[in-house]
């Protein structure tokens, strides 16, 4: 279904559309964005929530999966389609992803999708990783991290398939832990990481699985701003509009010049580690740590 709401000057696109495992995306208004002057309408099943400034052309995406945003099947499906939506649509410039639940940006997969699972659940389960990454890493628009809180290990994956990352101030963590649970991160998650922070950083935050509060990780340049987590939002579209200063096709084409070979790489060797995956994940001694990771994140309590 689509519709078309007229309101304060700007026109917005509102639709409810249903994607597999019956997760929805719909073009609504957000509640705290400076973009947003739509009519609010929402309902509790919608895992991604998706406002468009038709003007501008901006897209704000809200990840919405209570209560960490964990990347499980249905939100995984939800923002590769949301993100292929807003790709094919010519009017949109730019993507803004963000958490409609401030302190938690993304706790990265869900590890219950990856605990007592057959070897074939998990690995249609890492395709779906796989097909969202290629999908944002390898997207037209200009695509902003509005990282509002906690972004580790697939968290991080999602803000450094970013182009520009601005992360709220305080106590909030991000990198890539996966050695913590007995993981090890694939080829083009690290090479992102080794991308944004440099070969030694990189090396030394993946084996040790790393953990960093956001002024560290501004320091070490896996992040490329600070701001107060009110204003998150706010200075990511000012910075938006300031990189919609730059011609979309000369930018555009620069930026797939230089993410070609990785997409390439995975598109490539998509099979061979969707088997390392499965195999990995359900290596006996992966499941007990995956366990012991699950009891320690719930005695935290
Ligand atoms: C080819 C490659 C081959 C092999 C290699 C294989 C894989 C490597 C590639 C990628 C791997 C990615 C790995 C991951 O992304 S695993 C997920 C890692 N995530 C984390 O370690 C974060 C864990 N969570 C936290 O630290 C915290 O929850 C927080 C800081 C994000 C938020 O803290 P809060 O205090 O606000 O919330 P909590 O009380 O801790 O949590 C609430 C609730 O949610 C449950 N939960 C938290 N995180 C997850 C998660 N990632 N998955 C599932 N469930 C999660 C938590 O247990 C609580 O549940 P209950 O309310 O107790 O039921």
């Amino acid at each position: 279904m689509a519709t078309f709401i007229a309101s304060g000057g700007r026109v917005w696109r509102k639709f409810v559309k249903t994607f597999p495992l019956g997760s929805n995306l719909s073009l609504k208004r957000s509640p705290t964005s400076a973009l947003a002057n739509g009519r609010l309408s929402s309902t509790s099943s919608e895992n991604v929530l998706v406002s468009k400034d038709e003007k501008s052309g901006i897209a704000t995406v809200r990840m919405n999966n209570p209560p960490v945003n964990s990347l499980n099947t249905a939100l995984l499906l939800s923002l590769r389609s949301c993100f292929e939506e807003l790709e094919k649509d010519k009017s949109c410039r730019a993507l803004i992803l963000t958490s409609n639940k401030p302190k938690v940006f993304c706790a990265g997969l869900d590890i219950l999708e990856l605990y007592q699972k057959s070897p074939d659940y998990v690995g249609q389960f890492w395709e779906k990783v796989q097909d969202m990454w290629l999908s944002l890493y390898g997207s037209r628009l200009v695509t902003m991290a509005a990282i509002n809180g906690h972004s580790p290990a697939g968290g991080c994956l999602l803000s450094l398939a970013c182009d520009y990352r601005i992360m709220a101030e305080g106590n909030f963590v991000i990198g890539l832990n996966e050695t913590q649970l007995d993981l090890v991160a694939p080829f083009w998650l690290r090479q992102m990481m080794v991308d944004a922070i440099g070969y030694r950083q990189a090396e030394m935050a993946l084996m040790v699985g790393a953990l960093y509060p956001s002024n560290k990780a501004l320091q070490l340049g896996l992040v490329d701003k600070l701001v107060p987590i009110e204003d998150v939002q706010t200075v990511a579209e000012e910075e938006v509009k300031n990189w919609l200063k730059i011609p979309d096709q000369a930018r555009a084409i620069t930026k797939m010049a230089s993410r070609k070979p990785l997409l390439d790489e995975l598109r490539k060797r998509k099979q061979e580690d969707i088997q390392t995956f499965r195999d990995e994940t359900t290596r006996e001694s992966v499941q007990l740590s995956i366990q012991q990771y699950l009891d320690k994140l719930k005695a935290k309590k």
